[in-house]
C-alpha cells in the first residue's frame, strides 16, 4: 500500500513550480499570509482532495466473520480477538453484528486468560441483546470468567450467582468445573508511576520544588526553588494531547494512549478504539465530536502523528473559546500580555490542561513551506469535513475568501511548528521486542524545560500521564535540563549539535557540548568510586551483579526487579554525590545512563 502522505506528493509539485508562489517574500509572510499564497497554490494547480473517509460497513463485518470461521482453527486466539475487533469497529452501533462480534470476542479474550475483559465484552452483548443461545452461552461464560478470576479467594463452585448458573444449560454446567487457564498477567505500568508531588500553587501538578523563569539566553526555564535529592518527582500531570500511531489505531485508546484488549468503537468513525465507554464519552465531549470525520479523511491521505497533534490542539483551542470569534478575542488578549511567563498563564496559574500554556510554546522554523502546506491541507480537511465555519467548504478557493478560514489557517500553521517542537515521541517495544512509536504526547510545562546532552531529569509516561524524576541533585537556583533525545554518552559533541540544529533549529549551548564531553572522553571523567555502601544498597547490588551482568542486561531486567533497581540506583547516587566535589564523574555518568535505559525500557 502506498503509504505517502499527501503533503509529500503536493511538495515536490509546489517546488517544481516555475510560477513562483515561493519567491523571497515568503519567508517574511506572517502566518496567515503564507497558509493564503499555499492556499492560491492549491486553487490553481491542484484538484480538491479525497474527504471521504471509511465507513461503518456491514459486508466488511461479514467478511471479517467470514475469515474468522474459515480459520478459526489455524488462528492463535489473539489473531481471533484482532479480527472480531475489526468486526466491532465495522458494525453499525447496537446492531445484531456487533452484539455477535463483542459475544465472539469474549471468547478469544476467555481463552486468553483476559477474564475481566471478556465479562466486560459479555456485559455488552448482552446489553445489545442476544439470541436466547447465544445469552445461555454468555452467561455461561461470564460464570466461568468470575471462577476463574476469583479462583484463589473462593474456589468454590456454590459459591457462584445461582442465577447465572439456571440459565446456562446442562452442557455448560457440567464443564463449568472443568480447569480454567491462569489469567493472563497485564503488566501494571502504574508501578513505575511516582506520587503526585506536593502541590505547587502556581503550576498545576508540579512539585514547588520548580518554577518557570526567563533569560535573555534561554528564553522560559525552568529552575530549582530548593535543593533537590535524585529520585525527587518534579511533575506528575496529563498530556494536553496524546495522539496514536495511524497503524496502532485499533490496539491503543484514541482517547488515553494505554494498551486496549477490550475496546470500544467510535459510534461514528472505524478510524479509532477506546479502552472503555467512559474514555469513549470523555473523547467525545473534549474533541472528538468535531474530529471524528476530519481524522478520517486524514488517515486516507495517509496524515501523520504530527498532522494529528496540529488538528487535536486546534479543535481544543476552539472548543475551549467555544467560538471562532472568541477565539480571536482570547489570542488577542494573550498576545497583548509583554511578560513571557504570564503569557502562558491561565488565572495566575500554568495548567496544561488549558489553551494558554500551549499558544506560546516554542515553534519549529526549520521547514516553513512545508510547514504551510501542512496547514493549508488541514485546513481543508478540517473545512470540508466539519461545519465549525459555518458551512462545508468544498475547494481551496473558497477557503481563500473567507475570513475565519484564514484566520484558523494562520493559527493552524502556528500549530504545525508547535507539533514539531513539542511533540514527544513515545515507544513501545513490538513483538520481537524492537522500540517502535507509539504515540505523540504534548505537554506544555515540560516543553518549557530547555535541553542538555547531559540531562538532569528522565521522562516516564503511563498513557497520558507524564511524570518528571530528578535524575541528580540539583542546587537551589539551578536550571534544570531535560533530554530532547541527544545524549553525550551516545554521540559525539559535532553530531549532537547537527541532530539538534537539524530537528530543532537551535545550536545546543549545554554544559556538555559547550566543554565537548562526547563518548570518546567519558573514560576520561575522573573516578570516585565508593569503596563500601550502606549494607541494604551492598545486599542489592550482589543481587543485581548476579542477575544482570552488565548495564544492557539491567536495561533489560525483570519489570518486577525494576523499581527495586531504580531505587537503590537513586539511593547510591545521593550518597555518592554527597561524596564528591567535582562533576561529572565516570561513576555519575554510568548510574544516569543506567536510569536512562531503565526508564526507556519500561514501555508502556
Ligand atoms: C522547547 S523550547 C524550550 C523552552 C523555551 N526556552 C521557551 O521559552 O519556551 C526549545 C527552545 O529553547 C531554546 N533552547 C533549549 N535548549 C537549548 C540549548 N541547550 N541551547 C540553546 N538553546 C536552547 C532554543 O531556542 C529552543 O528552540
Amino acid at each position: 500500500m502506498n503509504r505517502v502522505p499527501v503533503w509529500m506528493s503536493i511538495r515536490d509539485n509546489l517546488l517544481d513550480e516555475e510560477d513562483s508562489f515561493l519567491d523571497d517574500s515568503f519567508a517574511v509572510k506572517n502566518d496567515e499570509e503564507k497558509v493564503e499564497t499555499i492556499l492560491q497554490y492549491l486553487s490553481e494547480y491542484e484538484t480538491p482532495l479525497n474527504v471521504d473517509g471509511e465507513l461503518k460497513d456491514a459486508k466488511k463485518v461479514s467478511k471479517y466473520f467470514e475469515s474468522a470461521r474459515m480459520n478459526y482453527h489455524l488462528m492463535s486466539w489473539q489473531s481471533l480477538q484482532h479480527i472480531y475487533t475489526l468486526c466491532i469497529i465495522y458494525a453499525q452501533p447496537d446492531s445484531c453484528d456487533l452484539a455477535r462480534a463483542y459475544a465472539n470476542r469474549s471468547m478469544a479474550l476467555f481463552n486468553e486468560g483476559l477474564y475481566e475483559e471478556s465479562q466486560m465484552d459479555i456485559e455488552r452483548a448482552l446489553k445489545i441483546g442476544c439470541s436466547k443461545n447465544l445469552s445461555t452461552k454468555l452467561c455461561a461464560r461470564r460464570a466461568k470468567c468470575r471462577l476463574a478470576m476469583n479462583k484463589n479467594s473462593s474456589p468454590e463452585f456454590e459459591e457462584l450467582d445461582t442465577n447465572e448458573l439456571d440459565e446456562a444449560n446442562e452442557e455448560n454446567k457440567t464443564t463449568m468445573n472443568s480447569s480454567v487457564n491462569e489469567p493472563f498477567e497485564k503488566v501494571d505500568y502504574q508501578n513505575f508511576m511516582p506520587e503526585i508531588p506536593e502541590d505547587n500553587c502556581k503550576i498545576i501538578g508540579a512539585s514547588a520544588a520548580v518554577e518557570i523563569n526567563y533569560s535573555k539566553k534561554f528564553g522560559r526555564q525552568v529552575m530549582a526553588t530548593r535543593d533537590i535529592k535524585a529520585g525527587e518527582t518534579l511533575l506528575v500531570h496529563k498530556s494536553y494531547a496524546s495522539i496514536v500511531e495511524p497503524h496502532l489505531m485499533h490496539k491503543y485508546c484514541w482517547h488515553c494512549s494505554k494498551r486496549v484488549w477490550a475496546g470500544v468503537p467510535c459510534h461514528q468513525c472505524v478510524s479509532v478504539i477506546y479502552c472503555n465507554e467512559i474514555c469513549r464519552d470523555e473523547a467525545w465531549q473534549q474533541h472528538h465530536d468535531i474530529e471524528c470525520p476530519t481524522i478520517s479523511a486524514m488517515l486516507m491521505a495517509n496524515m501523520e502523528v504530527v498532522e494529528m497533534m496540529t488538528l487535536r490542539i486546534t479543535i481544543k483551542a476552539y472548543k475551549e473559546a467555544g467560538t471562532i470569534e472568541r477565539l480571536k478575542e482570547l489570542l488577542n488578549e494573550i498576545n497583548a500580555i509583554q511578560d513571557p511567563v504570564d503569557k502562558c498563564l491561565s488565572g495566575n496559574v500554568f495548567d496544561c490542561t488549558k489553551y494558554a500554556s500551549v499558544y506560546s510554546l516554542w515553534r519549529n522554523i526549520t521547514d516553513e513551506i512545508t510547514h504551510a502546506l501542512k496547514a493549508a491541507i488541514i485546513l481543508y480537511f478540517l473545512a470540508a469535513t466539519t461545519t465549525i465555519f459555518g458551512q462545508k467548504f468544498n475547494s481551496f478557493e473558497e477557503l481563500l475568501n473567507n475570513n475565519s478560514t484564514i484566520f484558523m489557517g494562520g493559527l493552524i500553521l502556528r500549530h504545525v511548528e508547535i507539533s514539531h517542537m513539542n511533540c514527544v515521541t513515545m515507544c513501545i517495544d513490538d513483538d520481537y521486542g524492537n522500540p517502535i512509536d507509539r504515540s505523540g504526547i504534548l505537554n506544555p510545562f515540560i516543553s518549557l524545560f530547555n535541553h542538555s546532552c547531559d540531562p538532569m531529569v528522565t521522562h516516564y509516561v503511563n498513557g497520558d500521564i507524564n511524570a518528571i524524576i530528578s535524575l541528580q541533585n540539583i542546587k537551589k537556583g539551578e536550571q534544570i535540563f531535560y533530554d530532547y533525545g541527544s545524549l553525550f554518552w551516545d554521540k559525539s559533541t559535532n553530531k549532537r549539535r547537527n541532530k539538534l540544529l537539524k530537528e530543532f533549529g537551535f545550536l545546543c549551548e549545554c554544559q556538555a557540548c559547550l566543554n565537548h564531553w562526547g563518548p570518546h572522553s567519558r573514560l576520561s571523567f575522573p573516578s570516585h568510586a565508593i569503596n563500601s555502601w550502606p549494607l541494604d544498597i551492598e545486599n542489592a547490588l550482589n543481587y543485581f551483579r548476579a542477575k544482570y551482568p552488565n548495564i544492557i542486561s539491567m536495561g533489560l531486567a525483570d519489570l518486577e526487579d525494576k523499581p527495586w533497581i531504580i531505587s537503590t540506583t537513586f539511593d547510591m547516587i545521593n550518597i555518592y554525590e554527597q561524596s564528591i566535589s567535582e562533576y561529572p564523574t565516570r561513576e555519575m555518568f554510568e548510574f544516569k545512563a543506567l536510569l536512562h535505559v531503565l526508564y526507556c525500557s519500561v514501555r508502556c
